[in-house]
């Protein structure tokens, strides 16, 4: 029996108190809400996945082959299909979530680009990756634990191509607490615009604290360093969320 195709659903996971707040995990519950959900919590989130699709027209050659790292409902992989349609993109999109890649290859064939994706459910922690001329890892970094970051991102230097690409986005934490304290007050401000009540920004903070661990860009930029790339700029800012650029 094919599963039915419920519509996704506005955002209440946190809206009630709860007596104890659970870990925040990728599940059905959460991938219900998940484009409600990123939309209102990340600042500029659509304004990234545009411009990683316009970058990889721009940068890749014909016929690249692409990863999108912890890939979610496909929107960096979509974007590509279509801003990079006349290079023939060759996209394959990863993610550990059970539920998030299957609910992605229900968007993907929603749209005519399928043919231009392929998914895998698989840990970015052990999963090999063939030779390729892109890779983006939108948001997903943060998710993995610390020490096993420098490992992926030695793989993904060793993956790619000459000249090769590489976007990472991540929500970044600053060493001078006086201005870190800045930014995330400006993030929560920006979802109380979005409609998040106090009670949901903090029930979520509480969910998110040992699940996503922070790095400063400078640790980003050493690793990224350590790992061999040599061009590397952080391309985009907005509030404690940053994309850098990484070029082989
Ligand atoms: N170890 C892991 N291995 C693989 N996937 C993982 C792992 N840990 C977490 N994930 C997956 O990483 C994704 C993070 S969301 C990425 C948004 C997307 N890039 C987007 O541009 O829309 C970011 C966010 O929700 O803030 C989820 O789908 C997890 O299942
Ligand atoms: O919601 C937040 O506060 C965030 O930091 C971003 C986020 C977005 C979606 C899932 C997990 C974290």
């Amino acid at each position: 029996m094919t599963k039915s195709k419920k519509p996704f659903s506005h955002d209440t996971l946190y809206a009630t108190e709860k007596p104890k707040v659970e870990k925040f995990s990728f599940n059905q519950q959460v991938v219900d809400v998940f484009p409600d959900m990123i939309n209102r919590s990340v600042p500029s989130y659509q304004n990234i996945i545009d411009c990683v699709g316009k970058m990889a027209n721009l940068l890749c050659n014909s016929n690249p082959i692409i990863y999108d790292l912890g890939c979610s409902l496909g929107n960096v992989s979509l974007s590509i299909a279509k801003h990079a349609q006349s290079k023939n993109p060759k996209i394959k999109g990863i993610d550990n979530s059970s539920a998030m890649i299957e609910r992605c290859q229900q968007h993907i064939d929603a749209f005519s680009f399928g043919n231009s994706i392929s998914l895998k459910q698989a840990d970015l922690v052990s999963v090999a990756l063939s030779p390729c001329n892109m890779v983006v890892i939108n948001f997903t970094l943060q998710f993995i634990e610390p020490t096993k970051r420098q490992n992926i991102i030695n793989k993904v230097y060793r993956a790619l191509e000459p000249k090769g690409v590489f976007v990472l986005s991540e929500k970044i934490e600053l060493s001078n607490a006086v201005l870190n304290n800045v930014l995330v007050d400006l993030h929560h401000e920006f979802k109380r615009e979005n409609g998040y009540s106090d009670l949901e920004i903090s029930q979520k903070r509480s969910a998110l604290e040992e699940v996503m661990r922070l790095d400063t860009v400078k640790i980003h930029q050493e690793r990224l360093c350590e790992a061999g790339f040599s061009n590397v700029c952080v391309w985009y800012q907005h509030f404690n969320f940053v994309s850098i650029l990484a070029i082989k």
